[in-house]
């Protein structure tokens, strides 16, 4: 298949010379300080990439105060959602950019770019669009007890400058799913894309220019987390809301310096999701949506599957199947669209992933399939590859059960009852995502809302509505964001109340 060697981002503003801007008050800012981006396919490093610092920040922060308080203060909700559309335009125009840009950063097959990743940019952008120009005020006609008369009517302004911190694993689906929403409701955004995936974000900083976003709506700032421009970014002063999407420890520590000036957080963390295969389901459902949840994206979507709990009369069989499948991931190069096989995103995040193969080992379980790094004997080998596993053998407690290992992997365990699928699916701090196959819909209804999840897919996976409410309870997150839960998060709210 194709070797995947973009000439990625060549003659776009977003790049100086190779190396990708700051999108900063409207113009991309002239390139200081840089790191490097790596393949994950070969190692190798592709791009250069401007490291925010303090200046680049305080700069964003005070251009997108001035915006509030601009022409775009004065835009009505349909202004926006005409702007908003034409984001979506442009992004659509921009799709086969975006899909290298994302292919090029994360590895990912350009099969799942074109289908999953990049969609979504303009389907966020469209979804709410059409929610905040339809969107109705709360109003109530007042009668007291000592019989006053009034209309309360609740009028939502913008919350002010929002900072939107993303991950690395679905760049582009998951920044627009929050400037979309910040933007709709009036909001000015500086979003710090991850460290590992600088490309999209900067293509999506070139749609705003063409868009004509108003200077100082939207701005882009690249950088590192820690102690960098992250950091600085969420501890700033002048931010007034910060929505984030991350592991759940980066969630906590941005918490803490978020307490300092109170403010609203929206958090998406990490996962630990379960599947509850129930002896009644259709295996050949089960076993093929189990596949997908847990291997697409090499295992690196928070939404993955990590625990796989099967009811026993049908353990072996599901066991055996969803092992054969595990062995026939495909691998190929990322250009190649019958790619299954994806790096991890880094060389650290690799190794990680590894670890917890060797622990899974020493915990006692047994390698139904993977366990290890594959060898292509060509460039790929200096990529971060790793083998999708399955395992089983090991109970709850074992931390391989426990602790987000976010990649191509899952455990099985066996289980009696409904009751004992579901205490086992909730013994975990991490409450986000699960998927039900059972083919009786009384125990559907009765299983799914029992589980501590925020989202529960029956005989399905990654099925989304943007009007839903999506996050997660316990570690993994706080707050939800789809429809008009990001219209409330993105919002502040007035109620007036005026006597008759
Ligand atoms: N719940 C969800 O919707 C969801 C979606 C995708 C990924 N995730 C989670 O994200 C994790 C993988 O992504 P990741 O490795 O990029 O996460 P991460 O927490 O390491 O980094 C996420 C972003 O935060 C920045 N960052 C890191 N430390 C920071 C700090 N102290 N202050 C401010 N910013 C900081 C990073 O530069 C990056 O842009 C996994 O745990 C996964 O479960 C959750
Ligand atoms: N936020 C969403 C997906 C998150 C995937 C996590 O990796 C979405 O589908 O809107």
């Amino acid at each position: 298949a194709a070797r995947w060697s973009p000439e990625l981002m060549a003659g776009q503003p977003g790049t100086e010379r190779g190396v990708l801007r700051h999108y900063v008050g409207g113009r991309f800012l002239p390139v200081d300080a840089t790191f490097p981006k790596i393949s994950p396919v070969t190692g190798r490093m592709i791009l250069e990439v401007a490291e925010g610092d303090e200046e680049t920040v305080d700069t964003a922060v005070s251009v997108a105060r001035r915006a509030l308080h601009g022409p775009w203060a004065r835009t009505s909700p349909d202004d926006r959602a005409a702007l908003l559309r034409r984001i979506a335009d442009e992004l659509e125009r921009r799709h086969e950019d975006l899909v290298a840009a994302e292919v090029a950063d994360t590895g990912k097959s350009v099969s799942q770019a074109r289908t999953l990743d990049v969609p979504r940019g303009a389907a966020n952008f469209r979804a709410f669009a059409d929610l905040i120009a339809g969107a109705p005020l709360e109003a109530f006609q007042t009668t007291t007890a000592d019989g006053r008369r009034a209309l309360n009517y609740a009028v939502r302004r913008p919350v002010g400058v929002v900072a939107v911190v993303v991950p690395w694993n679905l760049p582009l689906l998951l920044t627009t799913w929050k400037v979309a929403p910040a933007l709709a409701c009036g909001n000015t955004v500086i979003v710090k894309p991850s460290e590992e995936t600088p490309s999209s974000a900067t293509v999506l900083a070139e749609v705003m220019d063409r868009a004509s976003v108003p200077e100082g709506v939207f701005n882009l700032v690249h950088g590192h987390g820690p102690g960098a421009a992250g950091e600085l970014l969420t501890s700033h002063a002048g931010i007034d809301a910060i929505t984030f999407t991350g592991e759940s420890g980066t969630g906590s520590a941005i918490m803490r310096s978020a307490a300092a000036g109170l403010k609203a957080v929206s958090f998406e963390l990490g996962g630990k999701n379960a599947a509850l295969v129930f002896a009644d389901a259709d295996l050949d459902a089960a076993v093929a949506g189990t596949t997908r949840s847990v291997f697409t994206n090499g295992g690196q979507v928070c939404l993955c599957t990590e625990r796989v709990l099967v009811q026993r009369a049908v353990f072996a069989e599901f066991r055996d199947r969803l092992t054969d499948q595990a062995r026939q991931q495909r691998y190929g190069w990322p250009a190649d669209p019958h790619t299954q096989v994806i790096p991890m995103i880094s060389h650290g995040h690799r190794d990680k992933v590894l670890s917890y193969y060797h622990l899974a080992t020493q915990e006692g379980a047994t390698v139904l399939a993977g366990g290890g790094v594959p060898t292509f004997g060509d460039d790929r080998d200096g990529g971060a590859y790793i083998q999708p596993t399955v395992l089983a053998g090991l109970g709850s407690d074992a931390r391989v059960n426990r602790e987000e290992i976010f990649g191509p992997v899952c455990h099985l365990q066996p289980f009696d009852d409904e009751d004992e699928a579901v205490q086992t699916a909730n013994e975990s701090d991490y409450g986000l995502a699960a998927t039900v196959w059972t083919s009786d819909v009384h125990r559907a209804h009765r299983v799914a809302p029992r589980l501590e999840a925020g989202l529960v897919w029956v005989n399905s996976w990654f099925l989304r509505d943007l009007r839903s409410p999506f996050g997660g309870m316990k570690a993994s997150g706080i707050g939800r964001e789809g429809g008009r839960h990001s219209l409330d998060f993105y919002s502040e709210l007035t109620n007036v109340c005026v006597e008759l």
